[in-house]
Formats: C-alpha cells, sequence, structure tokens
C-alpha cells in the first residue's frame, strides 16, 4: 500500500514552491516539485542518487533560477529574487554562505560573522574595539555549538567535524528563521554524525530546518516530515515510518547505495 498522504499541518507553509521545475539542457532535472515546509519543523529532501536533490536546494536558495514555478517565503513571491535578498529575508543556507576563514580563530570567525547583520558585508574595517562588544554573544553561540574549549584555535586547524560545528556558529549568528543544510553529514564519521545531528536538532528549536541527506539513519532520528524526489518528481511526502513503508520509495531506493 502507498503511503497516505500525510494531513498538512494547520500553519501556513513558511516555504512553498508549486510547480518548480529545472531544465538543463532540455533535461527536466526537476520536473513539476509541489513542496511545503511548515514552520517549526524540520524537514528532509531525500531520494536516490541524481534525484533532484541538490537542483531543487539550489532553486529553493536562488543559486538557480527554475525554468518554470513559483517559489514562496513566508507568502511572499521569491521566484526571482537574488541569493542575496533571500538570504537577508531569512532563509539561510549553512555551510556555502557562512564561509569559515581558515586563518582566523573560531572566536574571530564568530565576530565577523555577528558583523554581518544582513548575512553579507563583512566589515573587516570594523575596530577592534567594536568587536570586542560582540564576544559575549560570540561566547554563547561557541558554547551553543560545543566549540567553548576551541575558542582560540585557527578555523583551518579545526578537525572535520568541528568545522562543520563552526560554520552552524556563523549561519546561527545571523538568526535566521529557516536554515538549509545541504548534507551536512556528508564526510563524517559516527561520532561527528552524532554531535552535529544533535547540534541541528539543538538550533532548529524555534526554527525551521530543511536539509538534504542521505543518511537515513539521521533522518529518521531528526525529521519531522520527509519528501522523497526520484527523476525530478515527488515520489512521496510524510513522516519517516510512512514514506520508508512505500513500496515506490524501497522501489526508488532499490539498486541505489543507500538502499
Ligand atoms: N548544472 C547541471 N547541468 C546539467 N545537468 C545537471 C546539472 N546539475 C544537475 N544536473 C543533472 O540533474 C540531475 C539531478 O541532479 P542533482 O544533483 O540535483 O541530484 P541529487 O539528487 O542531488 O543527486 P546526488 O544524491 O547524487 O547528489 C542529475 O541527472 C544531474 O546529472
Amino acid at each position: 500500500m502507498p503511503a497516505a498522504p500525510m494531513p498538512a499541518p494547520r500553519s501556513e507553509p513558511i516555504l512553498s514552491a508549486r510547480g518548480l521545475t529545472k531544465e538543463f539542457f532540455g533535461f527536466k532535472a526537476v520536473n513539476g516539485v509541489d513542496l511545503d515546509v511548515y514552520p517549526g519543523t524540520i524537514h528532509a529532501l531525500i531520494g536516490p542518487n541524481g534525484a533532484g536533490k541538490t537542483t531543487v536546494f539550489n532553486l529553493l536558495t536562488k543559486f538557480l533560477n527554475p525554468t518554470a514555478g513559483t517559489i514562496r517565503f513566508e507568502g511572499r513571491d521569491i521566484t526571482r529574487t537574488r541569493p542575496a535578498d533571500v538570504a537577508r529575508l531569512g532563509l539561510v543556507r549553512s555551510f556555502q554562505i557562512s564561509a569559515v576563514f581558515a586563518q582566523l580563530t573560531v572566536l574571530d570567525n564568530v565576530r565577523v560573522a555577528l558583523q554581518r547583520p544582513n548575512g553579507l558585508a563583512t566589515q573587516f574595517w570594523r575596530s577592534n574595539a567594536v568587536l570586542s562588544r560582540l564576544d559575549a554573544r560570540a561566547a554563547e553561540l561557541i558554547e551553543a555549538v560545543g566549540l567553548s574549549s576551541f575558542s582560540d584555535t585557527l578555523a583551518g586547524d579545526l578537525p572535520y567535524g568541528r568545522k562543520r560545528a563552526l560554520e552552524i556558529a556563523t549561519t546561527l549568528a545571523l538568526d535566521p528563521p529557516v536554515m538549509l543544510f545541504d548534507e551536512p553529514m556528508a564526510g563524517m564519521g559516527v561520532e561527528d554524525i552524532g554531535r552535529i545531528s544533535a547540534l541541528i536538532r539543538k538550533v532548529a528549536a524555534g526554527r525551521t530546518v530543511l536539509m538534504v541527506e542521505h543518511n537515513l539513519n539521521v533522518v529518521s532520528d531528526l525529521c519531522d516530515r520527509v519528501t522523497v524526489l526520484a527523476r525530478g518528481e515527488i515520489l512521496a511526502d510524510g513522516d519517516y515510518a510512512a514514506v520508508s513503508a512505500d513500496p515506490r520509495v524501497r522501489e526508488a531506493y532499490m539498486g541505489s547505495e543507500h538502499a
């Protein structure tokens, strides 16, 4: 039996796509995707390799322009809005946008991030005195991501999982209502996966999170709602138990490395 569609939560979606389509040289990588992300949820986008997850993610964050379809954020049409303006509105993509400066310490990276009220203008010209006023907030954020003992470590010297935690801290500095993660667990060992999962759960409190994730254990553990893509189209949408029991989903994953 295919999974019954999940009843829509009563609130309005905070992020919503209709008929989202992206063609690359005539090939439809994403084809007519309708997606609703509800406030306060952790929502995963999953699917076998080549399903179109990253393309959808890039469309939603405006790194790519759709061939067709619309995207609304908090009721506002952002289909033609530039990525920088989307970030300013509060839809912030972690890891890519929150670049970490390898030659700066953890503390200085977070201080710099706190100097970007709109998420983009890195104001290096600010005096050290001004930056110091931000120390209390920076310390809070560093503590929140479990990096207090690494405060004076150069970001470039951090182990991989810790670097990701720092990237989350620099994203949190913008205090975005919606955080998007593209494969946050990629390349991580078990210990880091546990730590970053717990961190995402913690930062998701009071926010909305949308993530592309290959690790289905992480998805089942962390996500309230799951959208499954296959060949550019939505195959299923619901909670993890429902979509993982859906034979169409099982079939789509068969033979893939994530089965
Ligand atoms: N810039 C591009 N030009 C041409 N084809 C592309 C481009 N980006 C993606 N595609 C194609 O679109 C399809 C979907 O790719 P996408 O990267 O979105 O899938 P994915 O689900 O994120 O896959 P993976 O799990 O392997 O990361 C693939 O067939 C890919 O080759």
